[in-house]
């Protein structure tokens, strides 16, 4: 029978549904904080988790990341009292199988717990996805590791894929995994950068045109998509693509026919295709600098690649791998030392993988025949941001601080020992956790104290966001 668990601080809600899902037929239980829940997770096989994201040790948005690491994760659905759209969004990036407002009907949740569980026996059942060959992407996040079975998911299919993410977070390596385990892989990787083509290029480039089409088209010119025929065809930057070519792309991918320009013969071409943006495309659909028809139908398959702020165990795993690259190619065996790793971790990469890899490169000429990399080896604009951002960081912690003896004439100020200790522990676990972003194992790593404690303190001093 089936296992659900709500975690909710609002003990009424606990009961009424606990009651709703027991008469379903499952086993329902509950607990009213982040830590008994995930302690219960984290004993017991549970099926289904109702998470409620305000609650008195943490917010649940942030647990989903811990429990879906755990072996037989359960499904996530998070309820809230609140419509938080970020939150709503947060929760489907952070794969949460649903988000239910509190106010919806008993029905609503009768509905999310029978749908969730019927995907769990599904995923379940499913035969596991095939591996897939793809040695040049780096990195073990679990963020990383949702993508890698998502270009699993797009490989095994012939579908449209949009891959969406910051510049540099690797949306042309990924997309050309996704073709080279594909059946098509034998075939053409047809790749068009759509923002570096003039805006009354693209046509011709796409579609190609036959001599004396316009002036100075003395020859035929094959284009790209018939170029793409059985292969893939890659559209970089598919968001710079001019409304009016929007409309006859769209044809070709419902017709896999078109018209070089100029021509009077129709041309087939069975591309399968692939696209990538850094652009909020809904948004543009929303201003209409994108068409609602093409959009649908290249967004039939989202992978949404993360930017490096957001998995940092991968900044070190990506910079050691890029120096095991260079010491097989020069033979010096550079080693990052800690603050080194430290600074790496600290800073928040804008330009995403591309600019880690290319700061490795200055890092390992700037090393000279140094082989131990310091803070001092990196570029002067990484170490001025990252110092800002520490200086920022440590005054929102004075801030919460008391000075200590501030004033001599106010020595009637100065606090107990005990209180001043309190107060710099909790000082300085607020301060972690902003740092870290809610991220607990960083917390744990950083200040040398186990999960149990940090959520103990958390709890004590009452601090939100983990
Ligand atoms: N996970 C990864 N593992 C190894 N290398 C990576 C990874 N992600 C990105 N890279 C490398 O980072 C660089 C940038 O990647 P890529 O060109 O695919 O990014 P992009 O998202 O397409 O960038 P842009 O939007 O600017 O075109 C490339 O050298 C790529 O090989």
């Amino acid at each position: 029978m089936p296992n659900v668990l709500i975690i909710d601080d609002d003990e009424q809600i606990c009961k009424l549904l606990s009651k709703v899902f027991n008469r379903m037929g499952y086993t329902a239980s509950y607990q009213l904080t982040l830590k008994e829940g995930l302690d219960k997770i984290i004993s017991e096989y549970i099926d289904i988790v109702f998470l409620d994201v305000n609650l008195p040790d943490g917010n649940g948005l942030d647990a989903i990341e811990i429990i879906k690491q755990l072996p037989l994760a359960p499904e996530i659905i998070i309820i809230t009292a609140d419509e938080d759209i970020d939150g709503a969004e947060l929760a489907m990036r952070s794969n949460a199988w649903d988000y239910i407002s509190k106010r919806e009907s008993h029905r609503n949740f009768k509905f999310a717990l029978e749908r969730a569980l019927e995907y769990r026996r599904q995923k379940q059942a499913k035969s596991p996805e095939k591996p897939i060959n793809c040695t040049a992407i780096i990195g073990k996040s679990r963020l990383i590791s949702n993508c890698l079975d998502k270009i699993s998911t797009a490989a095994h299919n012939d579908l449209p894929v949009l891959i969406t993410g910051e510049t540099g977070t690797g949306k042309e390596l990924f997309s050309r995994a996704i073709h080279d385990n594909s059946k098509r892989s034998h075939e053409e990787f047809v790749v068009v950068d759509c923002a570096s083509l003039p805006e009354h290029l693209v046509e011709n480039t796409l579609f190609g045109h036959s001599k004396g089409a316009f002036t100075g088209a003395d020859s035929d010119k094959t284009g790209l998509m018939e170029m793409a025929d059985k292969g893939t065809l890659f559209l970089d930057e598919v968001g710079e693509l001019p409304l009016d070519v929007q409309k006859k792309f769209l044809r070709v991918l419902q017709e896999k026919i078109f018209r070089p320009i100029g021509s009077k013969k129709e041309v087939k071409s069975d591309f399968r295709l692939i696209c990538a943006t850094h652009r909020d495309i809904a948004a543009m659909v929303k201003q209409n600098k994108f068409r609602e028809d093409l959009f649908f139908r290249l967004f039939s398959m989202n992978i949404h690649l993360p930017p490096l702020k957001d998995r940092k165990e991968d900044i070190i795993t990506l910079a050691q791998h890029h120096l095991n690259s260079k010491k097989d190619l020069s033979g010096k065996n550079c080693t990052m030392s800690r603050e080194f790793s430290e600074e790496l971790k600290f800073y928040e990469w804008p330009g995403n993988v591309r600019e880690l890899i290319n700061t490795i490169d200055l890092v390992f000429s700037e090393a000279g025949d140094g082989t131990t990399l310091f803070p001092h080896h990196l570029p002067e604009n990484i170490r001025a941001v990252n110092i800002r951002n520490k200086i920022k960081a440590q005054n929102k912690a004075n801030k919460n601080t008391p000075s200590f003896f501030p004033n001599k004439k106010k020595i009637g100020s100065i606090p107990k020992l005990k209180d001043h200790i309190e107060n710099t522990k909790h000082a300085y676990i607020q301060n972690l956790i902003s740092v870290t972003q809610g991220n607990i194992k960083e917390t744990c790593r950083i200040s040398g104290l186990s999960r149990g404690h940090i959520y103990r303190l958390l709890q004590q001093y009452n601090i939100k966001g983990v």
